[in-house]
């Protein structure tokens, strides 16, 4: 199996040596994602394209490798093609008959030719010797050469032919660590999530940066939604989960800070730990999920009045976005669901938010601050490999029993979107399974028979752990994670 990789444009057009980075990058992030699901996986450069192949032809490994190459930053489009030597412009009618002449049956269709090296024949004979062919020997609608119902598309390179029998489109952007890293703000609402994934696209490992307002449960919620945007979008790299216990911010906030203010003056507290974070890790800028006009916080007045507390660079994509597009953006990208189902923890709800709090006004609120309580929660921000969410959920959730076996009484609850739910349609034999997606959980679980035990699946058992944590927090008992052998 083979696909070749078209790059970015912005990539094809910058000077060679940089082009050349970065092609080296991306075929190195391509290895890196594809030989965890396929280790005969190789990736050959080749100057203005890079070429994939595989030796399991399983179409189970087809899907899974077309799925990750469509998650990977710096791949504008990757096409899948069939390679074959050929002969002669008879031999090349042939290979192609073989694989298109049955598709043809009905459609009108054109072919068009790519080709590079030396050859008898140039590209227009081939488009007209393979579709005079093509058209006399199938029963096909005809040549059409604008909007056909198909195009054969045939790459021919010295004496190989390259059929492409599909093509794919890709996610487009930088290939992932030819930018520098960044430190997203990240709340689990839909902005954020969005602003995260657009750095990732471009480019930047991003690292994320967790203010913990809502305990437990907020904190699972969030990196429910940072582990994914990382395994789904970024994991050729490893990035930082940090997580600030904030409450004693917020507590500090609501005794000493005018009303009006207080939204503000937590922005500007967050910016204050998350610059010291950024520079703990040697990161050169945050990102945030702001958008102006969405809240009060964010006109453009407290936003320059948030930005005033630190010199690290804020850049924040959303900034101009609408709140519909981002919502699309976030279905998109699968974080919506995430966002949805979590409870908004804005920590100080001001009644009347000062929507131009004055900058003197902001500075003597803060003089009667207690920035012994910010130091505190600095000094005690955890940071983990976002790798290990995986696995400290996995310690954390030791009460909740793994087992790979159903026992009586027992269902599993298949936890996982609706679209995986239906495109990899998960039946064991003889063990009843009931789909209830994870976003749907809370509000919904206690609705079920709780006389049952219900053993929640998924398919990498992480959100299954983080739901179980989830739950239990909730009060419910009755919950196992079921693993399959
Ligand atoms: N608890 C938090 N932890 C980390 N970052 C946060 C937190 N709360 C807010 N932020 C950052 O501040 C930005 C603005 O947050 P705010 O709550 O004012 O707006 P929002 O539109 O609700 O954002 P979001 O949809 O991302 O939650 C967020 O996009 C995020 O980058």
């Amino acid at each position: 199996m083979k696909f070749i990789i078209k790059l970015f444009p912005e990539i094809t057009i910058k000077s060679k040596s940089v082009r050349q980075r970065m092609v080296k990058v991306l075929q190195g992030n391509i290895r890196n994602v594809l030989q965890k699901v396929d280790e005969t996986v190789t990736v050959r450069n080749d100057w203005d394209k890079l070429v994939v192949s595989s030796k399991n032809d399983a179409p189970e490994n087809r899907d899974r490798l077309v799925e990750r190459l469509s998650c990977i930053p710096g791949i504008q489009a990757f096409l899948e093609v069939t390679q074959k030597p050929f002969t002669d412009l008879h031999s090349i009618y042939e290979q192609t008959a073989a694989v298109y002449g049955h598709t043809l049956v009905g459609k009108t269709f054109c072919v068009r030719v790519k080709r590079k090296g030396k050859h008898e024949f140039s590209s227009i004979e081939i488009e007209r010797y393979v579709g005079g062919g093509l058209n006399q020997n199938f029963p096909s609608n005809g040549v059409k050469l604008s909007h056909p119902d198909l195009q054969v598309n045939l790459q021919i390179e010295d004496d190989q032919l390259y059929l492409v029998t599909d093509i794919h489109k890709g996610l487009g952007g930088y290939p992932l660590s030819t930018q520098e890293d960044v430190l997203s703000l990240i709340s689990g609402g839909f902005d954020s999530g969005v602003a995260s994934y657009q750095f990732i696209k471009r480019g930047s490992r991003v690292h994320y940066c967790f203010f913990n307002l809502g305990g437990a449960a907020h904190e699972i919620g969030v990196k429910q939604v940072s582990y994914y945007l990382w395994s789904k979008y970024g994991q050729s790299h490893r990035v930082k989960f940090v997580s600030v216990p904030f409450e004693p911010v917020v507590g500090e906030i609501l005794e000493k800070i005018d009303n009006g203010l207080m939204g503000v003056v937590l922005k500007r507290m967050m910016m204050r730990a998350a610059s010291r974070v950024a520079e703990r890790l040697g990161i050169e800028a945050l990102v945030t999920g702001e958008s102006v006009g969405q809240v009060s916080s964010q006109t453009v007045t407290n936003l320059s009045v948030i930005d005033r507390v630190t010199d690290t660079l804020i850049l924040r994509p959303l900034i101009v976005s609408d709140k519909q597009d981002i919502i699309d953006q976030a279905r998109a990208i699968g974080t919506l669901e995430f966002a949805e189902t979590m409870p908004e923890y804005c920590g100080v709800i001001s009644n009347k938010p000062n929507v131009k709090a004055p900058y003197d006004d902001v500075l003597a609120n803060e003089a009667k601050f207690n920035f012994d309580v910010l130091e505190n929660v600095i000094t005690s921000a955890k940071v983990i490999d976002i790798r290990d969410i995986a696995n400290e959920t996995a310690a954390q959730v030791q009460e909740v029993e793994t087992t790979t076996q159903l026992a009586d009484n027992e269902i599993i609850l298949d936890i996982r979107s609706p679209d995986d739910h239906e495109d990899k349609p998960f039946e064991p034999e003889g063990m009843t399974v009931i789909h209830l997606p994870f976003y749907k959980l809370s509000t919904q679980y206690g609705d079920l028979d709780q006389s049952k035990t219900y053993l929640l699946y998924c398919e990498r058992g992480v959100m299954s752990k983080l739901q179980a944590l989830y739950l239990k927090e909730q009060g419910f008992n009755n919950i196992k994670v079921y693993r399959q052998n």
